[in-house]
């Protein structure tokens, strides 16, 4: 189980998190906030390229720093900007960072093509990835993240740029790859994990705010969502969310602190509404 227990991050006088105390065991964990909220602070702190001003993150009861490199063999990490060779084929890219872990070649190449065809790119594995679409080039990404086989896969906003398609077929390929481990990805689209997350972990305020499946989160907003058509009654004290068109109307979900059957339909809360009014005093 990789923990963190207490942790605060400052960049100099600028508290980035604080006091953050979360266990990670296996499944998918999607941190949800809007940018600036400290998600890739925690990614970095958890890929061991930046740690923390107080508390501890441990691996198994041992803290991660001292583990060093036994710690960074379990690790698999695609960064946010994730830096490859233009002119290199996704084998031979798969192959170079093989090299960088210091994997035998054997081993290198059975697990490059291994994850060539795991992540649809065996088509083009030996074409220059400078003509890849940003999907095909996550993908290469998630690949060499996975070239170790970890025991913890560490995604920091892998599907930010990619269309619609690319991000469905992300997804799937983030769910078939989260059997026997931790995966943990860091988002500010709602849609991108509320299918696949096993937990959703929420900041606010620099702190942790709430580590649940999507289901109870979802939970806490019950009786408080409503939608209607008459959407000029919907001013404050009402929260609206969502708006979509419906049989040639203007349907607004909102949110309300108080029962309001008798102008709206009460509706199941989804991820999207927690999200929107978590969020609603930031800048998303
Ligand atoms: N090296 C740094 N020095 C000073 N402040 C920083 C540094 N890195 C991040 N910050 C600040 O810490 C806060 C959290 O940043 P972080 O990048 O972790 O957020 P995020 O949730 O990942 O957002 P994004 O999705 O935009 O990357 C932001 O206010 C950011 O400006």
């Amino acid at each position: 189980m990789l923990s963190l227990n207490h942790v605060t991050k400052k960049y100099g006088s600028f508290t980035a998190l604080e006091d953050v105390s979360l266990d990670f065991s296996g499944g998918v964990y999607a941190l949800l906030a809007p940018n600036g909220a400290g998600k890739t602070t925690l990614i970095k702190m958890l890929a061991t390229l930046i740690f923390p001003t107080k508390g501890e993150i441990l691996w198994n009861g041992d803290e991660i720093v001292a583990l060093d490199a036994t710690y960074r063999d379990i690790i698999g990490y695609l960064p946010q900007d994730f830096g490859y060779y233009k002119n290199h084929t996704p084998r031979e890219f798969l192959l170079y960072m093989s090299a960088l872990k210091c994997m035998n070649r054997d081993k290198a190449k059975r697990k490059t093509d291994e994850l060539i065809e795991t992540v649809g790119l065996a088509d083009v594995r030996d074409q220059k990835m400078r003509k890849f679409s940003g999907g095909m080039i996550q993908r290469v990404g998630i690949a060499q993240a996975m070239l170790n086989d970890p025991k913890i896969l560490i995604l920091d906003e892998p599907t930010a740029g990619l269309d619609p398609k690319e991000r469905v077929r992300f997804r799937n390929l983030i769910s078939s790859l989260s059997k026997d481990r931790i995966v943990i990805l860091s988002t500010h689209i709602v849609s991108d994990i509320e299918t696949i997350a096993s937990r959703v972990v929420l900041f606010k305020n620099r702190r942790l705010f709430a580590s649940d499946s999507p289901a109870s989160i979802c939970r806490t907003l019950q009786g408080k969502i409503y939608e209607t058509d008459d959407i000029s009654s919907i001013t404050s004290p009402y929260l609206p969310l969502t708006e979509r068109q419906e049989g040639g109307k203007t349907v607004m979900r909102f949110a309300s602190e108080h029962d309001c059957t008798h102008m709206a339909r009460s509706v199941s809360p989804n991820l999207e509404d927690v999200f929107l009014y978590i969020y609603r005093d930031d800048a998303v």
